[in-house]
């Protein structure tokens, strides 16, 4: 809807109604064509202010709307008769104006925003283009490389940038709408010829040729296959070519075959699924809405290796007090230096302070004891761990909230050895930890409700997408990339390179096949798990035929190079090789080759040809089957948690929705057969048996991902 009223007599303020961001609804554009004309066919009214209620100019497109039978007025019309109109129409843009809200308030002939506003044209994170005439008034107004950046980007800039570019006209401390109606009547009468872009020229860029060129490669570089930046860049460059109306017909094909992409559909998925993490519930009844976090002030960390320091630094930028504890002096000595490095360095980078006096450092786990919540990131080993959780029992006033960072071992175990297991819980952070978005807050069995959410409200505090997980063994994204890993070495076993099975992932759109993300993590983290499990032994000292271990295949590919002192990047040497130890760019190593040929050898196997294709349908499939497996177990709510927690944490494309998202793309009944057909090539090889869950989904029908919390709750209630 869109109110209409009068004020200082002769300005007609048209104010849109659609809670919480006032996004462009049917019902919002017919309000707002039925306003603008009342307005225009007003003789009394000289101006018109447009704003939206509760200080929220537009969100944009109401995307809840997109998919469905789209009725009402369309938004390049409606623009245009702004546009067009004989009476300055000025946006008052307070709070955002993102997608088509700034894309109206480009029709305007003029826009005030209050300086805490933010804006852009974010449709790109869509999967769309800015396809109300975005793509062709943005680079006329600010030139083309500026545009560019925005569209592609969908970057939300400040009222101070937007000033700087020319986006808005006007900026104020104080009562925008206010500001926007004397800015009105100061135009009111004037001539509005010149405030209508679609009438500018675009300005001049010089060699725009070699600017798209590079702009393109970039885009393409960047996009990992997702095809709405491309787009974007093909509008731009209509706009910098072609007259508006025809750059407009472009705008619009080029949306056309957008809006209907899967990639759309995967990008809005996504948008919604990361609301829905937001809004957590347990099988113990705790909620996002009903469970009181406690406020946490002074929060501790223990152990200042990798973990630990990336932790500290994400939590003083939070704004908390940090005690950071390590037991050895020198460690302690060279953390504090890192800290502080990483500290200074992100200050810089968004220019402010460094908030280097929020850490105090000790070697002594004592200094915990007014800490509010404590984080342990020692090493992973449960011994360590267990001592380390003891010790915090005993030193940590009453009611402060133990976490660990472990990476997969049983967070219920690590509670029990505390005199308040309700207060233990699980923050599994992603490396480097003050850059990664995801966090896995792990609930046991005696988790309170209290303590998740205050882990849950603390990540969010950190600025981090938090999904809260049940406790199991890897969790959920280490638990599903087992298999991932897995069916990667069965490959090479069978005839892959590490080159071909990475290419296959990154023609996919992982920004890094899983040899090469093997290399960068190091591969001794997951041979000291393996050699934990009891698994990673010496060949043949078990007595069990090499390549089976605990009753199941098992692929020691990953062992032998560890024997070799060959660890990854750190080493120079792992899956392929490097120019010297750290060094980054991963070349194919013969070595590495030959000895995949001894080994095939020694084995009595046979290298076949392996294609992309099947690269892909091994690897993904496996890992989407121990999703379905977690569903199952109800470690996860649903789908969604699943979905982000590979987006934000292990490089899934966006453009790809996330793994369940994509089995459901895919086709159930299609992952179903495909996963029966490997495991029937592969019967020693359990994660290639499809889940129960997998079949009863086929077999009520492959509802699609955002019905299967429901057919979940349905399916679990029969048996
Ligand atoms: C706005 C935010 C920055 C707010 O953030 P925050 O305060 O953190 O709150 P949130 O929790 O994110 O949001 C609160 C609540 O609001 C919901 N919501 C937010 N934005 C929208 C929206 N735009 N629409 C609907 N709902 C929205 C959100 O989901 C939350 O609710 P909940 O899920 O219930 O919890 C942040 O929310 C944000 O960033 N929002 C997105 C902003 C954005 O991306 N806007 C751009 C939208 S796309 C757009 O505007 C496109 C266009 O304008 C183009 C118009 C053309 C369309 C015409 C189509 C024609 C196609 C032709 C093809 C024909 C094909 C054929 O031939 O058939
Ligand atoms: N490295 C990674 O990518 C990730 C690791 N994790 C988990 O985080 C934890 C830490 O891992 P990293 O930081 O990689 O290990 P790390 O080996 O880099 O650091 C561990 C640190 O703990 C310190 N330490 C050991 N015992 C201690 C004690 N009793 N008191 C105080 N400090 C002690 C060590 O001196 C060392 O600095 C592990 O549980 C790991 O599984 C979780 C997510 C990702």
């Amino acid at each position: 809807m869109a109110q209409y009223s009068r004020v200082s007599g002769s300005v007609g303020l048209i104010t849109l109604q659609n809670p919480p961001v006032n996004a462009l609804s049917a019902a919002v554009r017919q309000g707002i064509v039925d306003t603008v004309k009342r307005a225009l066919g007003d003789p009394e009214v000289k101006a018109v202010v447009i704003r939206g209620q509760n200080g929220v100019f537009c969100g944009g497109a109401d995307i809840k709307e997109f998919g469905t039978n789209m009725s009402g007025p369309h938004l390049v019309p409606m623009i245009h008769a702004i546009e067009a109109a004989n009476k300055p129409v000025v946006a008052a843009i307070e709070g955002i104006a993102l997608g088509g809200g700034l894309e109206l308030a480009l029709g305007c002939h003029y826009r005030v925003a209050h300086s805490k506003a933010r804006l852009g044209l974010p449709e790109v994170t869509l999967g769309l283009l800015p396809a109300a005439g975005g793509t062709q008034r943005l680079p006329r107004l600010i030139g083309v490389p500026a545009a560019l950046d925005l569209i592609t980007k969908g970057r939300h800039i400040t009222a101070a940038e937007a000033l700087q570019l020319g986006v808005v006209d006007q900026v104020t401390g104080h009562g925008t709408v206010d500001a926007a109606v004397k800015f009105a009547l100061s135009v009111a009468g004037k001539p509005l010829d010149a405030r209508r872009i679609s009438t500018y020229p675009c300005p001049r860029t010089s060699d725009l040729d070699a600017l798209f060129e590079g702009v393109m490669q970039k885009v393409r570089q960047s996009a990992r296959g997702a095809i709405a930046p491309i787009a974007c860049v093909q509008a731009v460059r209509a706009a910098a070519t072609l007259p508006y109306l025809q750059g407009m017909e472009r705008e619009k094909e080029l949306m056309a075959t957008l809006f209907t992409s899967g990639q759309a559909r995967a990008l809005q998925y996504s948008f919604f699924a990361q609301r829905a993490v937001g809004r957590w519930s347990t099988p113990s009844g705790a909620r996002w809405d009903t469970s009181k976090p406690r406020p946490v002030h002074i929060a501790a960390v223990i152990g200042l290796g990798t973990m630990g320091r990336g932790i500290a630094v994400a939590l003083a930028q939070a704004g908390l007090s940090v005690i950071a504890v390590e037991t050895q002096e020198k460690q302690l000595m060279e953390a504090k230096q890192a800290v502080s490095g990483m500290l200074e360095r992100g200050a810089k980078r968004r220019g402010v302070a460094p908030a280097l006096d929020k850490v105090s450092y000790s070697h002594d786990i004592k200094a915990v004891a007014d800490a509010d919540l404590v984080i342990e990131a020692v090493f992973e080993d449960m011994a360590l761990k267990r001592t380390v959780f003891r010790q915090l029992s005993a030193v940590c006033k009453p009611g402060t909230v133990l976490c660990t960072n472990t990476s997969g071992l049983d967070v219920e175990h690590l509670a029990s050895q505390t005199r308040n297991p309700q207060l233990v819980v699980g923050m599994h952070f992603f490396a480097p930890a003050h850059v990664m978005k995801l966090l896995e807050v792990v609930y046991g069995p005696q988790s309170s409700p209290q303590a998740v959410a205050t882990a849950m409200q603390l990540g969010k505090k950190m600025g981090k997408v938090s999904v809260a997980v049940g406790n199991c063994r890897g969790f959920v994204g280490n638990r599903m990339l087992k298999p991932y890993l897995e069916q990667a070495f069965f490959l090479l076993e069978e005839g892959a390179t590490p080159e071909l099975v990475d290419r296959a992932l990154e023609e996919f759109g992982f920004p890094m096949g899983v040899f090469k993300m093997s290399d960068l993590s190091g591969l001794d983290v997951g041979w000291r798990v393996r050699k934990a499990d009891g698994l990673a032994e010496p060949v043949g000292a078990s007595g069990q035929p090499a390549r089976i271990r605990q009753g199941q295949r098992y692929s020691p590919l990953g062992d032998l190079l560890c024997e070799q002192g060959r660890f990854g990047q750190k080493t120079g040497r792992g899956w392929y090789q490097y120019d010297k130890s750290g060094g980054q760019v991963a070349s194919s190593d013969p070595w590495l080759h030959s000895f995949l040929e001894g080994y095939r050898a020694m084995h009595g196997l046979v290298a076949r040809r392996i294609d992309l294709q099947e690269v892909l349908e091994r690897c993904l499939y496996a890992l989407i089957n121990e999703g379905f497996r977690i569903l199952e177990d109800g470690i996860v709510a649903g789908p969604e948690d699943i979905d982000i927690i590979y987006v934000f944490g292990y490089g899934w494309p966006r453009h790809r929705g996330g793994p369940m998202f994509y089995a459901s793309m895919v086709g159930l009944e299609r992952v179903l057969e495909r996963l029966e057909h490997h495991h029937k090539a592969h019967p020693d090889v359990p994660h290639l048996q499809p889940c129960s869950l997998l079949r009863r989904l086929v077999s009520s029908g492959s509802p699609p991902v955002h019905r299967w919390r429901e057919v979940l709750k349905k399916l679990n209630s029969q048996l």
